[in-house]
């Protein structure tokens, strides 16, 4: 038997019927054997009614010795492993898997079942795999990001896990990029500060109403399925935008930042919240009926040349090539000149006009309710944000738009959408504008004399320029004005991406072999 590639083989006895089980480093394989005693008397092998399984060892869940008392007994032949080999077996599937876990869960989030999905589904496939965990139940909003921020003993930790929806992962990514910078000493008010990379991995488990963070990262909303990724110690590095006016920090994102249309849902929805999920339908048809338009100037650095477009059919999946070209190229680009230096180089394309909804979307957006997402070829972990601009156009239009997110089409395949792939963009409403500035130095007068001059004057006509907010992964924004830059890669999650196949199917049954 060779060394690496074949250390265990033995037939195993479970509930009557015998299997022929092998062990190698790489892959734990069993199959049925069937015993055909007619002809030969013995066993014969790939003769199976049932099929073959094979589970990769890296996503054995847990291993437990125990006493063999079936009636097989003696017909087992299991060998002991030479324990070096075995010891660098164990090694290799174990060391990114997390043993220790700061556990954060929102008792009110989505249908209010948090905590009781934590009980029953995860804590016993943590305790399971050995590892320990300090369990928080928040009692406030922003007692996770405070707590992660400023108190918690984030060295103790191999991870975060949070329970919950968008807003509480938002919450705990902000208490931890936030805590990084702190402890580096990066000032997050300046935009051209290179962020410093989170440390520690962050675990969601869905229990919210869009999820759509885990749903883009998983594939599925299924508690137990993020848990076991959490269990294995899978890693998905993440793209993080900052969010600035002027030089004042706002806030992060990672998912959607939507002005007109998701804005304006999310400020309606908010007064709903006791709806729970329903209320995003609700204020949804509300929305859409209103149909406002939003006067202003996007301003974006288009990405460089190899990051593919919003309209190729390079999905992200497990493994994508083109973010871990993103990640080779960073590792070449630190001895070379900083990203300011290459930013100040590139030209800056402006659009000025009248928009139903502007959204930038840092990875698919996919969730139960789109699920291919606003940009279905967006990245995780590029680099880049796709600007989606939908121009002012009939009701009509806007919902052959809107249907668009739920069906195969392609979704911006309408002369009113336009889509471009960014590093960073920013928004000027149209009342903010520079000429209005200009206008206002020439006259004298302060900012807040001209804009309560504009606003009694378009009161008077009538024709006041309306404006919406900003919708930053479900949190609105205090401003309408808004530099946003994309920090490639600043978090990591216990996650591997979308797989095409499901690969947990059979292995939460088999763990304790
Ligand atoms: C005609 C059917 C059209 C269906 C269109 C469904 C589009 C759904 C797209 C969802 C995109 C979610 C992006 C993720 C954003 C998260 O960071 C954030 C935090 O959780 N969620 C929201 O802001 C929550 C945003 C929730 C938005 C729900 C919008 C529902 C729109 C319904 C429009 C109905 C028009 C009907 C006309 C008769
Ligand atoms: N104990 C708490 N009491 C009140 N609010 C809380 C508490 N803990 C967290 N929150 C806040 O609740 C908000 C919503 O939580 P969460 O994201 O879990 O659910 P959701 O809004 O239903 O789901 P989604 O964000 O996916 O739409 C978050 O913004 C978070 O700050
Ligand atoms: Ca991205």
């Amino acid at each position: 038997m060779e060394k690496q590639s074949r250390l265990l083989c033995s037939e195993l006895c479970v509930q009557r019927r015998l299997f022929e089980v092998t062990l190698n480093c790489t892959v734990l394989a069993w199959k049925d054997i069937q015993i055909d005693k007619k002809h030969t008397g013995r066993a014969i092998y790939g003769a199976v009614k049932a099929g073959s399984h094979c589970v990769p060892v890296c996503e054995i869940i847990a291993v437990q010795e125990k006493e063999d008392d079936s009636p097989c007994k003696d017909t087992g032949k299991w060998q002991k492993v030479p324990q070096s080999p075995a010891d660098s077996c164990q090694h290799a599937f174990t060391a990114n898997r997390p043993k220790y876990l700061l556990v954060y869960i929102n008792p009110y989030g989505g249908k209010q079942r948090g905590k009781q999905i934590y009980d029953h589904k995860v804590a016993p496939i943590f305790s399971r795999a050995s590892i320990s965990t300090d369990v928080i139940v928040t009692e406030h909003a922003n007692h996770a990001r405070d707590h992660l921020k400023m108190e918690a003993d984030l060295k103790k930790y191999d991870g975060v896990v949070c329970v919950g929806g968008d807003g509480m992962f938002s919450e705990i990514m902000h208490g931890l990029v936030s805590r990084t910078q702190q402890e580096a000493g990066v000032d997050d008010n300046s935009m051209e500060e290179t962020l410093m990379p989170c440390g520690l991995r962050i675990g969601i488990i869905p229990a919210g109403s869009t999820d759509c963070i885990c749903y883009a990262t998983v594939g599925s909303n299924d508690p137990v399925t993020s848990a076991l990724h959490i269990v294995v110690g899978d890693s998905q590095p993440m793209d993080v935008c900052s969010v600035h006016n002027e030089d004042h920090f706002l806030r992060y994102s990672v998912s959607l930042l939507g002005y007109g249309f998701y804005g304006d849902v999310l400020t309606d929805s908010e007064r709903k919240r006791w709806m729970g999920p329903a209320r995003y339908d609700i204020s949804g048809v509300k929305t859409f009926l209103s149909h406002r338009y939003y006067e202003g100037t996007v301003s974006f650095l288009p990405a460089e040349g190899n990051s593919g477009t919003p309209r190729d059919k390079m999905q992200c999946r497990s493994g994508c090539s083109i973010c871990q070209q993103t990640s080779s190229d960073k590792l070449v680009s630190k001895n070379e000149d900083s990203v300011s230096d290459a930013e100040c180089r590139d030209t800056w394309t402006v659009i000025r006009g009248k928009f139903l909804a502007i959204n930038a979307a840092s990875m698919s957006c996919a969730c139960p309710r789109s699920p291919k997402g606003l940009s279905p070829s967006a990245h995780l972990a590029d680099g880049t944000t796709d600007l989606i601009l939908v121009r002012k156009c009939s009701r009509l239009n806007f919902l052959r738009h809107l249907l668009r997110h739920t069906n195969k089409d392609d979704q911006f395949d309408h002369s009113f959408v336009e889509v471009y792939r960014v590093k960073q963009f920013r928004f000027t409403p149209r009342y903010q504008e520079c000429d209005s500035e200009v206008d206002l130095r020439e006259s004298g007068a302060t900012g807040k004399q001209f804009l309560s001059q504009i606003c009694r004057e378009h009161r008077a006509c009538g024709c006041m320029p309306s404006q919406s907010n900003w919708n930053c992964d479900g949190e609105i924004l205090p401003h309408t004005a808004i530099q946003v830059r994309v920090h490639s890669q600043l978090i990591k999650l216990f996650a591997r991406g979308i797989e095409e196949q499901p690969v947990f199917e059979d292995l939460y049954a088999h763990c304790a072999i």
